[in-house]
């Protein structure tokens, strides 16, 4: 019998396999580790090839490789080794894990970066030769794939490069025009200082919480950038300011087009100016020439993109792959802007760029000469701020504070900050206290699913909207206003559950005469790319008739048309009546329930729960227990990089 067919039969059983059994109770390897969980057979079988290849069979370092792969599927984008000696992963028992080390004559961390030093898998980027293609790098005590290591350090390099350039100059009178008020007592005026700053650099990053003015400020720094422009242009012959405008999805750069159209028209400047301000956005994917199936741009180093200045709103859900080829495309003169709400989830996929881009920047200090220039520029006196230890970054971000959106009456508001700040009591006390636009509902004793006869009254309006044949783009809006947000995919509140039982509730109540075809009102979202539709992963369709009767899936497109598609040209989608939080960002809506599971999850962290409360306008209902909610404000997410440490020099 083939033993490695008897290998793998084992482990699907859960069984030791037989080459463990010796080890099971003294050393580790590789196979126990992936019956544990604590591999994927991905990270496993990689790291085999790559013994095999390289002739490398030492634990210590195929663990460490191992490892790598497996925290990089978790978002991570390297492992650090210091940290996994002190605490070894979950589900591996300490005593095994250090014995395991010792087997292979390592006592400390420092022996095993030494050991891993001398492996031909790892390049030691420490050595004055520099780092040679390796499938490993070894920086300090973090260990990288060598492509991620490349991803973090062409960020690196960029941020290095544009944070000591001389500033670029700036009309001073434009500014105080598009801020003429001023604020009133102490306060500094953060959006007139995010346009100075922003302004002034080639790169920057607006961070700041729903409703804190981040359209409205950007919409003022475009208006200042093509004022200028067109001044200069004007006596200089020159080319008209490209400015283009991006998002991470479909949704997000319709909403922006939206927003930014809204506040154009409250700008106090001429109509000159008003319609050389770009309004379209498009998503990252079609601005680089997205071709799909392979991992490289239309648009890179050789092929730059045609603009001068690029914003990009929703920075939160941009990985680090992502980031590092917006950054390759574009073009050495080029501004970059950066939008986004920092304590958002991170990406989906690996990296927390802008978490770790404003990791400190709660403190809004800047080194002492740039708070003397941005004094003088804004008028705003922010010399209080001035810090000599502050890094070179922190002059390029601004923290927008004050939410226009939420007042102090908005129990949405006070949530949302309870929250973020981890305040477990305040999250507690704010859920019980009689905000008109929160409500909480506790699970009963015995709960085993979801309220879906309450959740579900929550489409009546768009039922109704549906029943009355309304058009397409109404109808989007009716559907845009309430959403039920879950916090998982799987189980007996998970979005897969809830969304077949809400549409069998709709069938019984007679909103569709079979559930399991095509129906008017159907709501799906894709869940893949599809290049030759122009759709993208997490674009919404509504299913209604086109004006021959025959029954179309509707989508928004970035230019605010709709486009219809035959059902049958639709790629994977799943029912959207109920979408996970992780689906959500990008968008708001006006009516927000989000549902906890009914027992724990390792998925409940306060970013998640922050980033499905700030889904709101109007109102928010959260479906939860007391200890979940508690645990999860106290749980935050950590994705290991290097990137913040080297900016914040910690
Ligand atoms: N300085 C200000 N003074 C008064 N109102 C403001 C100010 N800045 C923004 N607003 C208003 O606050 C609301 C939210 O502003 P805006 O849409 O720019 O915020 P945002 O941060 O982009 O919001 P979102 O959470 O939707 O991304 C808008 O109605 C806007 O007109």
């Amino acid at each position: 019998m083939d033993f490695s067919n008897q290998l793998d039969l084992l482990n699907a059983l859960d069984q030791p396999a037989l080459s463990d059994q010796k080890h099971e109770s003294d050393l580790l390897t590789l196979s126990f580790l992936q019956r544990k969980g604590v591999l994927r057979p991905i990270d496993r079988q990689w790291v085999e090839q790559l013994s095999e290849k390289a002739g490398e069979d030492r634990f210590a370092v195929l663990i460490a490789g191992a490892l790598c792969s497996a925290y990089l599927g978790e978002g991570h984008i390297c492992i650090d080794l210091a940290t996994l000696w002190k605490t070894p992963p979950e589900g591996i028992d300490r005593a095994r894990f250090y014995r395991s080390f010792t087997a292979e004559g390592l006592d400390s961390v420092s022996s095993w970066c030494e050991l891993l030093a001398s492996s031909t898998l790892v390049t030691c980027v420490d050595e004055c030769t520099g780092p040679t293609q390796r499938p490993l790098v070894l920086k300090g005590t973090r260990l990288y794939l060598f492509r991620y290591y490349q991803y973090e350090q062409q960020v690196l390099q960029y941020l290095n490069h544009n944070m000591t350039v001389t500033p670029f100059d700036v009309d001073a009178n434009l500014l105080a025009t598009l801020f003429p008020n001023p604020i009133v007592h102490d306060h500094v005026d953060w959006q007139k200082v995010a346009v100075a700053n922003a302004a002034s650099l080639p790169f920057s990053v607006i961070s700041g919480g729903p409703g804190t003015g981040k359209t409205t400020t950007v919409t003022k720094l475009l208006a200042l950038l093509v004022a200028q422009s067109l001044a200069f242009s004007e006596s200089a012959l020159n080319k008209p300011l490209r400015v283009e405008l991006a998002a991470p999805t479909g949704k997000a750069a319709a909403r922006l087009t939206e927003s930014i159209a809204k506040a154009k028209a409250s700008l106090p400047l001429d109509d000159r100016i008003k319609s050389a301000i770009p309004e379209q956005a498009t998503t990252l994917h079609r601005l680089l020439g997205s071709d799909f199936g392979r991992s490289r741009f239309k648009h890179n180093k050789d092929n730059p993109l045609h603009l001068d200045v690029l914003l990009v709103d929703e920075v939160s859900m941009v990985d680090l792959p992502m980031m590092a080829k917006l950054i390759d495309a574009l073009p050495s003169h080029a501004r970059l802007i950066l939008l986004g709400d920092k304590d958002q989830l991170a990406s989906v996929e690996a990296g927390s760029v802008l978490g770790d881009l404003s990791a400190g920047i709660e403190n809004a200090y800047f080194q002492p000469e740039w708070g003397a220039y941005l004094t003088k520029l804004t008028g705003e006196n922010l010399m209080p701020f001035a810090r000599s230890s502050a890094p070179p970054i922190s002059r390029a971000l601004t923290l927008l504070r004050t939410s226009y959106r939420f007042d102090a009456n908005s129990g949405i508001g006070y949530l949302a900050k309870s929250m973020n700040a981890g305040d477990a009591q305040g999250v507690l006390r704010c859920l019980q206290s009689d905000f008109d636009d929160i409500a909480w509902r506790e699970p009963v004793e015995g709960q085993k699913s979801a309220d879906i006869g309450t959740l579900a009254k929550g489409y009546d309006d768009y039922w109704e909207a549906v029943r009355v044949g309304k058009n397409i783009a109404d109808l989007y809006q009716v559907f845009s206003r309430y959403q039920i947000l879950t916090a998982v995919r799987q189980g007996e509140l998970g979005v897969e559950k809830v969304n077949a039982q809400l549409e069998q509730y709709f069938y019984r109540r007679g909103r569709m005469k079979d559930p399991h075809v095509w129906y008017p009102g159907k709501a799906v979202m894709l869940t893949r790319n599809d290049a030759a539709l122009g759709l993208f992963n997490g674009d919404i369709g509504l299913c209604m008739p086109d004006e021959s009767g025959r029954l179309r899936v509707w989508f928004l497109q970035a230019d605010g048309d709709f486009k219809g598609l035959l059902p049958s040209r639709l790629g994977e989608f799943e029912v959207v009546f109920a979408m996970t939080v992780h689906k959500s960002q990008g968008s708001e809506f006006e009516r927000v329930a989000l549902l906890l599971p009914l027992v724990p999850s390792p998925v409940l962290t306060r970013e998640l729960l922050y980033t499905g409360i700030t889904r709101a306008k109007s109102e928010f209902t959260l479906w939860g227990s007391r200890q979940l909610i508690r645990t999860a404000a106290q749980t935050q997410i950590e994705r290991y990089s290097g990137l913040s440490d080297a900016l914040w020099c910690r």
